[in-house]
């Protein structure tokens, strides 16, 4: 028998699983025991869990319920409430199946089930709807009315409006009161979920929905969402992936700037803007404290930002994965560095993609510490933007003349560490010093984040032919081909959820907003052309399954939801939502539905190259007529 040591058996009898776990009392508790060999040396990396809780983020209750695989989806045992409190329930969860004299657990999944039926109420229990507190609600608001001139696609905007009372939640007054029996972190108002599985606000998710419910001029509610991760921001100091505590060691992509900036363009809100001011000035420094490194380019530095979350340990929301990608991990160290690349990966918010594998291939060669993003960073430089503006604005302007400072010095780091004369930027890899370029015809070559410095508009407003070489560059890889929208990668079979077929709202958003914004009518002409594929496809889908999807599947002429990853797609969904609902804003007066009643979406993309033609000819004049 070994004692102390990483060491699970699984014994099969008839159709009960009996676990066993060979391993000393005092390591069962406070200790990741049954993910370190204690038997190893110490290799000076110090485990560091996600969060205290003896129930959620460690200890033998999520060990054992999910080494037993008792849920199909890993999240549902950390998204229940406890019917009492921790230390109360892991001692009935020690009395009854801790044997005292060999230190050993024992029960077969059907007594750890009852168990656990017993002892936790189902996941979700602790929210309440919040129908009646969505301040101004309209069933048909103004904005929509107008600017939407297909009154099939108004109608249907109107139903995506109304999904908002579905997916706005509160948290209901025993999370407050007893936060200990919960993973939901209390937050003062109420918010917007993605919907399905996802039962608690999303960081980044809820960019997208701002932009929707000022659409849906559901100003109140934009603001009290925002004031939330501002809690955030007085609880943590930085604004976590996610509600809930096994989210607070990571955070999401920094749109918390951006979002005050898309309600303040909104609403000239200044007192709001004074008031949360020095909050966003606290969610840029945890990023410049926590998330950069320097690079040293021909003897000058650069400090830039990476996804770096300090936790080693599996994602307690995905630990029986996390516990699978590091089957053939043979010690401690690896499995610390894969548990960190994996956790710093949902932090981007792109988890999964081959982008962040060393062999494009495979998630367990996952090194995404070792990256540099080009869009986290070029998301950095717009912060820095923003923040210049928004100081100004409310009347700060030595903060302003900071980010002024900060910006000008950055888009030269950009620059230097990213662009490449090839026309795109790329990823820089820390490890090779080098920039991870590939030519246009390289299917390794095309992730949507290589248009993100447009979206982030981090390059000089003088500097014209960049998004007319960025517009090209992505032109040759194809990506701008497929019938429904742009894909997450043009790497096929990698079966993750950010890669190709799966196209995303958040990623076609950006690369149509950069498109869009920039001054050049190519590209805008392919903004808008994109905006229609996506938009006119979600409404298909939406038509045949009733209802809005996380993801689409963007090569099929009839589009239909996404696939792939860790969990099933998800519907609901508050960053779709959010994002057809902005794009009806810009393009509402020239979307029709019967551009896409015809079935044929190659016959849809062999009418925009002749429209893109056309504007190459008018663009190359305008570019001739400038010079
Ligand atoms: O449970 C697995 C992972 O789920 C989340 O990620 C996905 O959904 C989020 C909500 O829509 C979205 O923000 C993220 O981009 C998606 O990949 C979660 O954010 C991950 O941390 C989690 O491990």
């Amino acid at each position: 028998m070994h004692t102390n040591s990483y060491y699970i058996k699984r014994v099969m009898c008839a159709s009960v699983t009996t676990l066993t776990f060979s391993t000393k009392t005092e390591n069962l508790i406070g200790k990741p025991y049954q993910i370190v060999n204690t038997e190893e040396e110490d290799d000076g990396d110090p485990v560091v869990n996600v969060c205290d809780s003896q129930i959620y983020c460690q200890g033998p209750i999520l060990a054992a319920a999910n080494l037993f695989g008792l849920y199909n989806d890993s999240k549902d045992y950390v998204d229940q409430p406890l019917k009492d409190y921790p230390n109360i329930t892991l001692k009935s969860f020690n009395d009854t199946f801790l044997d005292p004299q060999t230190g050993l657990y024992n029960y077969t999944n059907v007594t750890l089930k009852s168990w656990i039926d017993a002892h936790f109420l189902p996941p979700g229990d602790e929210l309440d709807n919040c129908t009646e507190i969505l301040i101004g609600w309209t069933d048909k608001p103004e904005k929509l009315s107008s600017r939407i001139a297909d009154p099939e696609l108004r109608e249907w905007a109107f139903k995506l409006h109304g999904i908002w009372k579905e997916l706005c939640k509160k948290i209901s007054a025993n999370v407050a009161n007893h936060s200990e029996l919960h993973s939901l972190i209390p937050v003062p108002n109420e918010f917007i979920i993605p919907g399905g599985r996802f039962r608690e606000f999303y960081y980044w998710d809820t960019y997208w929905v701002i932009k929707g419910l000022l659409a849906s001029e559901l100003y109140k509610t934009a603001e009290n969402v925002i004031l939330n991760l501002v809690s955030m921001l007085h609880k943590l100091g930085f604004v976590p992936n996610g509600g809930r505590v096994y989210y607070e060691k990571r955070s999401q992509p920094p749109f918390l700037i951006p979002m005050v900036y898309e309600y303040y363009e909104n609403t000239g809100n200044k007192t709001f803007l004074q008031m949360v001011l020095n909050d966003l000035d606290t969610e840029f420094n945890f990023w410049q404290t926590n998330r950069s490194v320097v690079v040293n380019i021909n003897g000058t530095d650069h400090t830039v930002y990476r996804y770096n979350t300090p936790s080693n340990v599996p994602r307690p929301e995905s630990y029986k994965e996390d516990l699978a990608t590091a089957k053939n991990f043979t010690s401690n160290a690896a499995r610390k560095q894969l548990w960190r690349n994996l956790a710093s990966t949902a932090e981007s918010g792109l988890d999964f993609s081959t982008r962040w594998f060393k062999d494009h291939l495979t998630l367990s060669t996952i090194e995404t510490t070792n990256i540099v993003p080009v869009d986290l960073n070029a998301l950095l430089c717009w912060n820095m933007n923003l923040m210049e503006y928004l100081a100004n604005e409310a009347g700060n302007t030595s903060m302003s003349a900071h980010y002024h400072y900060l910006r000008s010095n950055f888009t030269n780091t950009f620059d230097t560490i990213f662009y490449n004369q090839e026309g795109a930027w790329f990823d820089y890899h820390l490890e090779n010093k080098a920039q991870r370029y590939c030519a246009a015809n390289d299917t390794s070559c095309f992730y949507p984040a290589i248009a993100v410095p447009l979206f982030a508009s981090c390059y000089r407003d003088v500097d014209l032919r960049k998004p007319e070489k960025l517009f090209l560059f992505i032109n040759n890889t194809g990506a701008f081909n497929y019938a429904g929208g742009v894909p997450a990668s043009l790497i096929q079979n990698s079966n993750e959820q950010w890669d190709f077929p799966n196209g995303w709202p958040t990623l076609n958003h950006m690369i149509i907003e950069g498109l869009r914004k920039s001054e050049n009518p190519i590209a805008q002409e392919q903004a808008f052309q994109i905006a229609r594929k996506w938009v006119l496809s979600n409404y298909r889908v939406f038509n045949a399954t009733g209802h809005m999807w996380e993801k689409y599947d963007v090569i099929d002429p009839l589009p239909h939801p996404g696939s792939g990853g860790e969990y099933v797609v998800q519907d609901g969904f508050g960053w779709t939502n959010g994002v057809i609902l902005d794009l009806l804003m810009h393009y509402g007066d020239r979307l029709f539905i019967n551009d896409c009643t015809k079935d044929s979406t190659s016959s849809d993309v062999d009418a925009s190259n002749i429209n893109l033609i056309l504007v190459l000819f008018m663009g190359t004049f305008v570019v001739y007529f400038k010079l």
